[in-house]
């Protein structure tokens, strides 16, 4: 039997960074960038006021107080979005306003509230009052600044030439802004992959049919598609899909071929283990690029994998549904987030103290869906309230997360309803026959 670590390694292997391509950059968000993002021009761009005021030459003001008042002309007006220069000669000063380029000979910005005007009615003494600032006006200046106060410097933010996103950075709405901010329109990022999903199985109704005996609603194309969208990349589902070989064959060669547009990969779910109607084993028997194999974990110890002859990765999964999940999780999310570039393709994962234990499969690792539990929580039979959420911080004394099975009830591969209780995937070492309480555990959180 090939190990868990093994295996992970070879869906790895299947996968590779896709394309660049450029984009506007809302469709760059989720996606990783395939270059880096330049500055073409110092940012910002020229040293402008950090707020309402008055742009002013500081030692002109060097002596004022709030008893003390500095009178100065007011020479004119910069709005944010202005192109005019008023120069500040000394004695003058210009209205700035925030964002508003500071003009030639001023070097400190007073905020207005430190200011007054000169004989003007009283007023709300929280409003500031504006002189006028079309030439005629006095404002008194009420406390002294500093050479560059209330100044932002240009390159402050970022010099020109200077790289602000670095290729490999996932996209969230922060690069957004900051690409946008230094005046990009597109980025470069790696194509999203587009992902078919197909459950097999003549047991599968779509969901909210009427079941005869026997049916079930099909779960794994919604977990699967849903966990494909999470994962970054785009979801195409097709089935449930009949225990017939040839058609299925059929289906996967049309994808394979692009008959259903672009696919850079085919996630299965069911009929590779050793039953009569294995349909995914039948209709893959003679395609030489593709494996079937037994790993050493529960769930999810019968694994396919492999490529189509025009070269589209599949990976074929146990049709349980927790092993569905759990081997989405293990072997096929992290080719996956290669796909879309990324160099670190892990879930965030943190050691836990386990709060009850459990018996485990005999030479085989275990991955065990498990609930993050208040440092105190009393063991109870089975708790389905969801009173606490994954980014709770509970931890036990040593400064560890606790937890427990999120499935009490027990580790059955088709336990589906109670799979949403849990906050992450423990993984229990194939070496280890028995969880005790007050063991510690690698969790990865899902
Ligand atoms: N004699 C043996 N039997 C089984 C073995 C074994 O080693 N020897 N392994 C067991 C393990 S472990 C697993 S996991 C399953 C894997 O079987 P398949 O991948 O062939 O899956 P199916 O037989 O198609 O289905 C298994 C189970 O899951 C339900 N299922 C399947 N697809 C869906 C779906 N899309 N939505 C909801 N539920 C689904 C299906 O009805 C079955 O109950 O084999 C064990 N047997
Ligand atoms: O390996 Mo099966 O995937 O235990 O349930």
């Amino acid at each position: 039997m090939r190990s868990l670590d093994e295996h992970r390694a070879a869906t790895l292997a299947l996968a590779a960074p896709l394309p660049a391509i450029e984009v506007p950059l809302l469709d760059a968000l989720g996606l990783v960038l395939a270059a880096d993002v330049t500055t073409q021009a110092a940012l910002p761009r020229w040293d402008n006021s950090a707020m309402d005021g008055y742009a002013v030459r500081a030692a002109d003001v060097a002596a004022a107080a709030v008893d003390a008042g500095v009178v100065l002309r007011v020479v004119g007006d910069v709005a944010a979005g202005s192109a005019d220069e008023p120069e500040v000669a000394p004695g003058t000063a210009v209205r700035i306003m925030t964002g508003a380029p500071l003009p030639p000979g001023a070097d400190a910005v007073v905020p207005v509230e430190q200011t007054a005007v000169p004989d003007a009615p009283a007023g709300d003494p929280a409003e500031p009052q504006w002189a006028d600032g079309g030439g005629a006006g006095l404002v008194e200046v009420r406390a002294a600044v500093a050479p560059g106060a209330h100044v932002r410097r240009a390159g402050e933010d970022a010099d020109a030439g200077e790289a602000v996103l670095p290729a490999g950075a996932l996209v969230g709405p922060t690069h957004l802004a900051a690409a946008a901010s230094v005046g990009r329109a597109t980025l470069v990022v790696h194509r999203r992959p587009r992902i078919a999903v197909i459950s097999t199985g003549d047991e599968l109704v779509e969901p909210g049919a009427e079941l005869r005996r026997g049916q079930i609603p099909d779960s794994n194309s919604w977990l699967l598609a849903a966990a494909v969208l999470d994962a970054g990349a785009e979801p195409l589902r097709l089935g449930p899909v009949a225990d017939d070989p040839a058609a299925l064959h059929r289906l996967l060669v049309g994808l394979d071929a692009g008959e259903h547009g672009t696919v850079d990969g085919i996630v299965t779910s069911g009929g590779v283990s050793v039953g009569a109607f294995d349909v995914v084993k039948a209709a893959l028997a003679d395609e030489r690029g593709v494996e079937f194999v037994r790993v050493a974990v529960q769930p999810g110890k019968p694994q396919g994998l492999g490529r189509l002859p025009g070269g589209t990765p599949i990976w074929t999964l146990p049709g349980n549904p927790v092993s569905t999940h759990a081997s989405f999780e293990v072997f096929v999310r992290p080719a996956i987030r290669r796909m879309l570039g990324l160099a670190d393709v892990e879930r965030p994962r943190t050691r836990v103290v386990v709060g009850e234990g459990w018996r485990t499969p005999p030479a085989r690792a275990q991955l065990m869906p498990v609930r993050r539990v208040p440092s105190d929580e009393v063991p109870a039979d089975d708790v389905r309230s969801d009173d606490v959420r994954s980014d709770d911080v509970s931890s036990d004394e040593g400064g560890l997360p606790r937890v427990r099975r999120a499935t009490a009830r027990g580790s059955g591969s088709h336990l589906v309803a109670r799979l949403p209780q849990a906050h992450g995937l423990a993984i229990v070492p194939a070496d280890v026959d028995e969880v005790r309480a007050g063991d510690t555990l690698e969790v990865f959180w899902t």
